[in-house]
């Protein structure tokens, strides 16, 4: 499967080295408005693609995306310290006016993947600028919210990550909510496997989750100017869900009729994902204090949106 990625900056191009070394696509397009960068991040992924799996990674212009069955759409601004996702709205706002015609031209058949800050409203804007249901159009969302989550309950619990089952929905970003109630460890309830493990959830330590999870993307923004590794990884873990048509359960960022009263949003849920796109939404459970969240999640994200219609 070809899968191309507009925007080969840190994103753009962890996603190609994640889907070189994953196997994720039998060939994957580089596009740039920076081409000399585009060629040289290539390049540079093609000589770790004799230690992986068979896979042809090149640049090109938007030409070059005929036949793509999924673009990842990563160009744009990135946030500086201290900056928040939402503050970069307007400015990637312009920079999809400019590439989703493009992209559509070349490959009218491919999905969209929109990793480009602040996810769930640019998901929000690809849709409407591309025209596409909104089935078609995945934004990356929360999937690396709640990679930090599990990765973080596995810590706790001394289990794999893996072995977490459990969920950040609403917005990439401030307003998230971890989804403690319907989380699982194997297939018992959190709370109880934290106490059997010997290791309680107290009010202390999810405090401490939280805000690790909250926050990750500002710590690793002040150490080292961006993040990058684990949305690579999980823009290939999406890809790879829509290739094989795996209907992987992934919390991932799509334009939702309704949800918690909140009409025509695009935010995260626990979403099934195939060769279609988004085959069906689940709404987990949620305790009382969630319920509120989500829909303060849900209100924001709209409110933001309506900005710029
Ligand atoms: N969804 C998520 O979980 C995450 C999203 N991001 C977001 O991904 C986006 C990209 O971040 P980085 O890769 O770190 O930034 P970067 O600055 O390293 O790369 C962005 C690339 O976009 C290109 N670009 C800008 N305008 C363009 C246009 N009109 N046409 C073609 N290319 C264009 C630039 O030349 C640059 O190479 C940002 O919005 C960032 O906030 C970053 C990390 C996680
Ligand atoms: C930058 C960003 O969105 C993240 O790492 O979560």
């Amino acid at each position: 499967m070809k899968a191309g990625i507009i925007g080969a900056g840190m994103v753009g191009s962890a996603a190609a080295y994640a889907l070189a070394l994953r196997g994720g696509a039998s060939e994957v397009v580089l596009v740039d408005r920076n081409a000399a960068l585009a060629r040289a991040q290539a390049e540079d992924i093609a000589h770790a693609v004799p230690f992986a799996h068979p896979c042809q990674i090149h640049a090109g212009d938007y030409d070059a995306l005929a036949g793509a069955a999924v673009v990842i759409l990563a160009a744009g601004v990135a946030q500086k310290p201290g900056e928040s996702r939402l503050s970069l709205l307007a400015r990637n706002a312009q920079v999809f006016a400019e590439v989703i015609g493009a992209v559509r031209d070349a490959a009218p058949d491919a999905l969209l993947l929109v990793a480009t800050n602040p996810v769930d409203v640019m998901t929000d804007v690809a849709r409407r600028v591309s025209g596409l249901p909104a089935a078609r159009v995945i934004g990356s969302g929360t999937i690396l919210d709640s990679a930090r989550f599990r990765a973080l309950l596995g810590d706790h619990l001394g289990i794999a990550a893996q072995s977490v089952h459990a969920y950040v929905l609403g917005e990439h970003g401030d307003s998230e909510v971890l989804g403690w109630s319907s989380a699982r460890a194997g297939a018992v309830p959190l709370a109880g496997f934290a106490d059997q493990m010997g290791a309680p959830l107290i009010a202390d330590m999810r405090a401490r989750i939280d805000d690790a999870v909250r926050r990750a993307a500002y710590r690793i923004i002040e150490g080292k100017g961006a993040t990058w590794y684990g949305i690579g990884a999980g823009l290939a873990r999406i890809v790879q869900a829509i290739r094989d048509d795996q209907r992987a359960v992934l919390s991932v960022s799509a334009t939702t009729p309704e949800i918690q009263g909140v009409a025509d949003v695009a935010l995260s849920l626990p979403r099934v994902i195939g060769r279609a796109g988004v085959i069906a939404t689940l709404l987990p459970d949620l305790d009382a204090d969630e319920a509120t969240a989500l829909r303060a999640s849900a209100e924001l994200l709209a409110e933001t949106a309506a900005q710029l219609r």
